[in-house]
């Protein structure tokens, strides 16, 4: 099995942390105290939940529980662990993803069957800190715990199983002595119990034969008391039919005489009932009577608001007949104002236009006279005109002056640069004099013309500031003029449509005065218009029709209270009062009239029952004479009865005596033949007992010889050599053989020896040979040993090996690791020797980080 993967998760430095193991040399490399030998710590957690400390110390500090996770391989199969602290019940085992094992001890037993020893790896593949040579002076040890001899040992000594077992043995075989003296005790108490016995038995018959004889008077007497008894059972029933019916007889006779005058209370009861039923039939009357009363209320009710109607309608047509002429002058009106509506609203809005236009006119004319005045404007155009003629002239001076001045210039510029003795100004010679004459005369000329250029250009602004002016107040005179004619134009645009607006309300003015007249006269009228139309509905058709209804009213009326009269007349004196009296009456007679019936009923059977009852008494008196029954003879029988029945208690008394005693002496005999059993068992276990004593004592004498502690480590030895001869094999060593030598003591105390022998034939003890190849050896134990007991081999792992170790030694630790691989494939090395780095295939490097250990996988170059 090779390990493919760890986690931890708060186990001792490492807070969460994966790591896998990608090589087949890893290399767990980093400072002391990084958290390197936790990963390891991690590993057999893992698979032996066993580690350094105690299980609290290995979580980490600040947490409450640790988990860790290891991932192992081979070709067959997969594995997972996971084990957590506390709760070691959370521990499992996952074979190819399935549950094979839950909770601790569980979880290591299916790794030891996965070839993984718990004893063997730890002791063998797991080599601590600077601990690989200790091999050759634990092996002894190693071997016997391996091979768990220290418990073989165990056995033999004193207070070990064997001598106990032994002891036990011994005992037992002194105690049968006293078995065998207990017996012949118990068998003389087992035949005198056995003769009591017998003789329990005999009495016991004999008081049996006595009461059988007793029982068999007992059984005549029985009977004859039992006939007795019979008869009695009878007198007394008779008896009693007979009492029963003389009590019947005179209950029924005085139940009789309360009925005696029940006819003639039926008969009145009757009569009466007769009369009130009579009175009832007037009742439908009195329904009528009630009945016609209320309609002739309901109609008396009805005429009055007919008649009420009536009157209202007889004023309604009055009125309406004296307002119709007004209301049809007002419809008139209304037409009339209809139709002249068009032209008054025309003449109210032409109106509103005028005054508009009135307002308007009013308003442009005080705008005109508003507007200031100025002078004449083809005035002042000539004025502009004459100042910008004088400004041209004073320019083209100017002009002509600066022209004037720039030839002079030039003259005065050629005439200081000139040579060759040739006046440039006039062509002839040129001498200093001539120069100088022209140039003061030019200078003078140019002096000149600046001053008078200054005053003209003076005089120029002055007139351009006239020219400004005179421009402003062209421009402001223009636009007077212009608002000028705008408002005059108004003026008179209004003033044409006042007149025109004139003439058209004027057109319009006699129908607005007929408008006004017509608007007056409605409003005069209004209000009888308006009343007129609250009665324009009645009529004197509806005035009729009201007549004959209450006409026809008072026909029904009339009808009615003949009706009412007449059923007055057939109710006579009877009142609703009385009537109702005689139904509540009507129905308690019924009542009275029903029980007085089922009293009737009851009389006449009673007088049946009574005729029945005399029959009966005169038969039970005869069947009583017939009888014959003493009661002084059955009295007499029970007394003797009484007397045999003392006499076979007394029997039975002691004859169940005697019984508890058979049964309490059985029972002892019982008792005594199971003790004589178990001791005759015991015995007969003696035998077994002393052959188990035998064989014990000869087990001891061969462990305690240590024969076959001997005998297993010779078998292991030659294994376990030739193993390590093919390992060493493949280290890069010159021996021909390596011989394990055990020295054979009792309970194999003895050291171990290795010796090797040279190819030259020379046997050297292992302490003769050099640092490394001891460390080689040592290595090649390690693995031979564990191969011997696991077969093949997964990984080694080991913590630090190259501490205390000179340069040399290193060098040589490190080869015999690379060359180990030959015989394990997978090696983990936890180092902080950077030179380790050299034979890596794969490097976890390991920090902390404040309280916590951090790692990072590096491939090395
Ligand atoms: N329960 C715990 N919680 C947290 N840290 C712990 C716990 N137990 C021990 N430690 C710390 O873990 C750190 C790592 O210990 P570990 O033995 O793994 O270091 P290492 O890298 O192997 O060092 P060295 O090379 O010195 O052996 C130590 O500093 C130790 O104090």
């Amino acid at each position: 099995m090779r390990i493919e993967k760890l986690s931890l998760r708060d186990f001792l430095s490492h807070e969460r942390t994966e790591v896998t193991f990608k090589g087949d040399i890893n290399v767990i490399i980093g400072h002391n105290g990084a958290g390197k030998s936790s990963l390891v710590d991690g590993i057999l957690f893992a698979l032996f939940r066993d580690a350094r400390g105690k299980q609290e110390e290995l979580v980490k500090k600040g947490k409450t529980t640790s988990e860790v996770e290891l991932w192992l391989k081979d070709q067959l199969s997969s594995v997972y662990v996971k084990r957590v602290i506390p709760t070691s019940k959370s521990d499992q085992v996952l074979i190819n993803g399935r549950l094979e094992a839950r909770s601790a001890n569980e979880v290591t037993r299916k790794i030891e069957r996965l070839g993984l020893d718990e004893k063997v790896l730890p002791a063998t593949v797991f080599v601590k800190q600077g601990d690989i040579e200790s091999i050759f002076d634990s092996l002894t040890d190693v071997l016997k715990k391996i091979m768990k001899i220290t418990n073989l040992e165990k056995l033999t000594e004193s207070g070990g199983r064997i001598p106990s077992l032994i002891k036990e043995y011994d005992t037992r075989i002194k105690l049968s002595e006293r078995d065998r003296q207990d017996l012949n005790k118990i068998q003389s108490e087992r035949e005198q119990e056995e003769k009591k016995i017998t003789e329990l038995q005999e009495r016991i018959s004999s008081l049996k034969g006595e009461r059988s004889k007793l029982e068999e008077e007992k059984g005549k007497l029985e009977k004859e008391i039992e006939e007795l008894g019979k008869k009695k059972e009878m007198f007394i029933k008779l008896d009693q039919t007979r009492r029963n019916v003389i009590s019947e007889r005179e209950r029924i006779i005085s139940e009789l005489k309360d009925l005696e005058n029940v006819e003639r209370d039926i008969s009145e009861t009757q009569r009466e009932i007769e009369r009130l039923e009579a009175l009832r039939g007037k009742r439908e009357i009195l329904t009528q009577l009630e009945e016609k009363t209320e309609r002739k209320l309901e109609l008396e009710k009805s005429v009055k608001v007919y008649r009420q109607r009536k009157e209202k309608l007889e004023s309604d047509v009055k009125l309406k007949e004296s307002l119709e002429p007004v209301y049809r002058e007002y419809v008139r009106l209304k037409e009339d104002k209809e139709k002249l509506g068009k032209s008054h609203d025309m003449y109210l809005s032409l109106s509103s236009a005028l005054n508009e236009k009135r307002d308007a006119l009013k308003k442009e004319q005080r705008k005109l006279d508003l507007i200031p005045t100025h002078r004449d404007l083809e005035l002042i155009d000539k004025e502009l005109k004459s100042t910008e003629g004088e400004i041209t002239e004073l320019n083209e001076e100017i002009s002509s002056l600066a022209n004037e001045k720039k030839q002079l210039e030039k003259s005065v510029e050629s005439l200081k640069t000139a040579k060759g003795g040739k006046c440039p100004v006039c062509n002839g010679p040129l001498d200093d004099l001539h120069r100088r004459e022209l140039l003061e005369e030019y200078t003078q000329r140019i002096k000149d013309i600046e001053g008078k250029v200054y005053k003209l250009r003076a005089s120029l602004t002055s007139l351009q500031g006239k020219r400004e002016n005179l421009e402003k107040e062209l421009m402001e005179a223009k636009r007077l003029e212009d608002r000028k004619r705008d408002s005059m134009e108004n003026v008179n645009k209004l003033s044409t449509e006042i007149k025109s607006l004139e003439d058209k309300v004027e057109e319009l003015r006699r129908d607005e005065e007929s408008y006004i007249n017509v608007d007056r006269r409605l409003k005069e009228i209004e209000q009888k218009a308006v009343k007129y139309l609250t009665v324009a509905n009645a009529s004197r058709e509806e005035l009729e029709s009201i007549e004959m209804e209450i006409a026809s009213m008072d026909q029904r009326l009339f009808d009615i209270e003949n009706d009412i009269e007449n059923l007055r007349k057939q109710l006579g004196d009877v009142t609703a009062k009385d009537i109702e009296e005689s139904e509540r009456k009507l129905s308690s007679l019924k009542e009275r009239l029903s029980l007085l019936q089922s009293k009737l009923g009851r009389k006449r059977v009673l007088s049946d029952r009574l005729e029945t009852l005399e029959d009966e008494q005169r038969r039970v008196e005869g069947e009583l004479a017939s009888l014959n029954f003493n009661a002084q003879v059955l009295e007499r029988k029970n007394n003797e009865l009484k007397v045999l029945l003392a006499q076979l208690e007394t029997l039975s008394r002691d004859e169940a005596t005697e019984e508890g005693r058979l049964t309490s002496s059985m029972q002892n005999l019982e008792r005594i033949r199971k003790t004589e059993e178990e001791i005759k068992e015991r015995l007969l276990e003696v035998s077994k007992f002393e052959r188990a004593k035998e064989r014990l004592e000869r087990l001891r004498k061969v462990l305690g010889e240590g024969m076959l502690q001997s005998y297993l480590i010779s078998t292991l030895k030659g294994r376990i050599e030739n193993n390590l001869n093919d390992i060493v094999s493949m280290f890069n060593l010159s021996f021909v053989r390596i011989e394990i030598i055990i020295e054979q003591t009792r309970s194999l105390t003895g050291k171990v020896n290795l010796s090797v022998r040279t190819p030259a034939g020379q046997t050297l003890s292992i302490n003769m040979l050099s640092g490394g190849e001891r460390i080689a050896i040592a290595l090649g134990l390690r693995l031979a040993i564990a191969k011997t007991l696991m077969g093949e081999l997964g990984f080694m792992i080991l913590d630090e090996p190259t501490i205390h170790l000179d340069s040399q030694r290193r060098a040589e630790l490190l080869e015999v690791i690379r060359e180990s691989m030959n015989v394990v494939p997978q090696i983990i090395v936890v180092t902080h020797d950077e030179e380790v780095l050299r034979i890596a295939d794969f490097v976890i490097r390991v920090e902390k980080v404040g309280e916590s250990s951090r790692v990072k996988e590096e491939i090395p170059q």
